[in-house]
């Protein structure tokens, strides 16, 4: 909708950044907008070529400058620091007018205050983006069009953008089916440390204090079910990408950690006082408000992990993985996990459809007399 309000159809789309995010979002614009030119950075060439064969872009290269010259719209889905580093990049290059730049980051205040540092007077526009939905998982292969379906996603305006240009950011977003609503940078940064930058932090401490409390008994990491499990998912997250968010959005980090903290402290006191009536209110009560809550069930589900207890021999993956040739499954993730040290390892292998997690748990059932379960 830009050059004199016409809409273009002939846009050159910038996806800098091919992982999870920047997937899914190629993935989404190609699928609503098969005339636009939709172009993608990555430093590395795996997540290019994959990009490439998947049809999810038109152009790849390593050559962020050349790319950048050349488009309409970019959109930046690096860590969020490094996206502030690629913006420092985008103020020194010779860039289309009106060009259309947005991000993709977890935070937004930082975001917005370097766009205005670095761009002002120029014929540039800006609007940070944030979709509230996403995985633990990392990675172009594991994208998805349909990751942000029903989700929130967020948009900040800046001083460098008008009404016009989140409209037509919408629009080019429009097949993410995501549910997009407009908040200011400061707005966004404190109510997504509640609900996601603390959060992060705490099932983080939990996998800590569950690695230090098996130094004195070591079978404790054993008897971890299906609590610690959904509380914890978040704690294999990627340590790039959230070392930068807290960095970005310390004070309303901070500010959770203290009331979190308080709110642990009243809590002890009420055990140690014995008041077993208030104890139950305690947990009633968010019992009562997690069930009203309008938790996102998001496209999380699309992952589908097995768990395969394997012997301690060096040809039992080769022999699991065997059995699934000729089957097609898409496999996004192997990993051994070695909880029964000298007994068994734990072959966990991520899925990216249900069907393909029931079909492997067939397999391995007919084949081995091993444990398998979801
Ligand atoms: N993962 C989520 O749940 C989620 C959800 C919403 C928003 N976000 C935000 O999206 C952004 C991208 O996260 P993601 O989940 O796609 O991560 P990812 O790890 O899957 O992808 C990160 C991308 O950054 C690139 N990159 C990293 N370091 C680089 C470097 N030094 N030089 C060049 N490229 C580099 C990687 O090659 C990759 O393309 C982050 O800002 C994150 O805060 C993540
Ligand atoms: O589902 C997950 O694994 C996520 O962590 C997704 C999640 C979150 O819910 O906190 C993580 C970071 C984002 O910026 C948005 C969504």
């Amino acid at each position: 909708m830009s050059k004199g309000g016409q809409i273009m159809s002939n846009k050159t789309i910038l996806i800098a950044g091919l992982g999870l995010i920047g997937g899914s979002l190629a993935r989404a614009i190609k699928a609503g907008h098969p005339e636009y030119h939709v172009t993608a950075y990555n430093r590395s060439q795996a997540p290019r070529d994959f990009a490439m064969q998947a049809k999810l872009v038109d152009e790849v290269s390593d050559d962020f400058e050349q790319l950048a010259v050349a488009a309409d719209v970019i959109i930046l889905n690096f860590p969020v620091q490094l996206s502030i580093k690629f913006l420092e990049t985008l103020a020194n290059l010779p860039l289309k007018p009106d060009v259309l730049i947005s991000d993709s980051g977890s935070t937004k205040q930082e975001i917005i205050n370097s766009a205005e540092k670095l761009f002002s007077g120029q014929a540039v526009r800006f609007v940070g983006g944030h979709p509230m939905a996403g995985s633990h998982k990392t990675g172009v292969i594991a994208s998805d069009a349909l990751l942000f379906e029903n989700a929130y996603y967020i948009l900040t305006p800046s001083p460098l953008s008008k009404p016009e240009d989140l409209a037509e950011l919408k629009l080019i977003l429009s097949e993410t089916h995501a549910k997009f609503i407009d908040l200011s940078a400061a707005e966004h940064d404190a109510m997504t440390a509640v609900t996601s930058h603390f959060p992060h932090v705490v099932a983080a401490a939990l996998v800590n204090n569950a690695d230090d409390f098996s130094d004195k008994m070591p079978f404790t990491k054993n008897l971890a079910a299906g609590g610690f499990r959904d509380m914890t998912r978040i704690a294999e997250s990627s340590p790039d990408m959230w070392a930068e968010i807290l960095m970005s959005n310390p004070d309303n980090v901070v500010d959770q950690i203290d009331q979190f903290t308080d709110k642990l402290q009243a809590v002890k006191s009420l055990i140690q006082d014995k008041q077993s009536d208030a104890v139950w209110q305690f947990f009633d009560q968010a019992r009562k408000l997690r069930a009203q809550m309008p938790i996102h069930k998001g496209a999380m589900a699309n992952f589908y992990d097995l768990f395969i207890s394997i012997p301690d021999k060096s040809d039992a993956i080769h022999d699991v993985l065997g059995y699934f040739s000729c089957h097609h499954l898409s496999i996004i993730n192997i990993k051994i996990n070695e909880t029964r040290v000298e007994l068994n390892g734990v072959l966990q292998i991520t899925f990216k459809t249900k069907h393909d997690l029931e079909t492997a748990e067939g397999l391995i059932k007919a084949n081995t007399d091993y444990d398998v379960y979801q």
